[in-house]
């Protein structure tokens, strides 16, 4: 059986929160404030793997200024949990950060674990300035004293999956987000 039958089966059972054409629109939104934000500024998009990679590759599009590309991983819900796990951190793709203007991208602040611990550890590399961006947030599930200094969607408490978001490796391709019906 071809990709297409494979994709079409696992995308039943996802249940449509946010469309493609409204993730577009707000990532246009969000790169026309950075694009003001940071006029006349170096600025580095720093991508955390593996989730931001639609976010960050469709945001670059959308920032009508000059700016660098650099990435980091960071995973800690791994397979099929939908709790956190141990943090593991990999800078090994990081740039040099030093006096530029970063905007750390991810694709969902939850509890804010995530966030936190890269700020903390990028902040040794001395950039001019660090701000974080992700496309959604958990508001209600935040668990540490900071909050994303840009965000697209605010959204509910269930795991989501699609634009980059996995549950055990799946569903990242889909190009909106949803929850999985059988993880309600
Ligand atoms: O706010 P938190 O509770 O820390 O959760 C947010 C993090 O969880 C996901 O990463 P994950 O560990 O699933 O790795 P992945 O991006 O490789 O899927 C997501 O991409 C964020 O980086
Ligand atoms: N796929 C996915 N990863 C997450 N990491 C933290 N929260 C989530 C979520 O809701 N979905």
């Amino acid at each position: 059986m071809g990709d297409a039958s494979r994709a079409d089966r696992q995308s039943d059972a996802v249940r449509p929160m946010i469309a493609a054409d409204k993730i577009a629109e707000a990532v246009r939104g969000l790169g026309r404030q950075i694009t003001s934000d940071y006029v006349d500024r170096p600025l580095t998009l720093l991508g955390v793997l593996s989730g931001s990679i639609m976010f960050v590759s469709d945001l670059m599009r959308q920032i009508e200024l000059p700016h660098q590309l650099g990435l980091i991983q960071a995973s800690s819900y791994r397979g099929t949990a939908t709790e956190p796990d141990e943090l593991s951190i990999n800078d090994e793709f990081l740039p040099n950060l030093a006096d530029r203007h970063v905007v750390l991208v991810d694709d969902i602040f939850d509890t804010g674990n995530t966030m936190l611990r890269l700020m903390h550890t990028l902040e040794r590399h001395h950039p001019a300035s660090l701000k974080s961006a992700v496309l959604l947030w958990k508001k209600d599930r935040t668990r540490v004293e900071l909050t994303p200094d840009y965000h697209c969607f605010e959204i509910p408490d269930a795991f989501v999956v699609g634009y980059g978001l996995d549950y055990n490796d799946e569903y990242r391709y889909l190009p909106y987000v949803g929850v999985v019906q059988t993880h309600e």
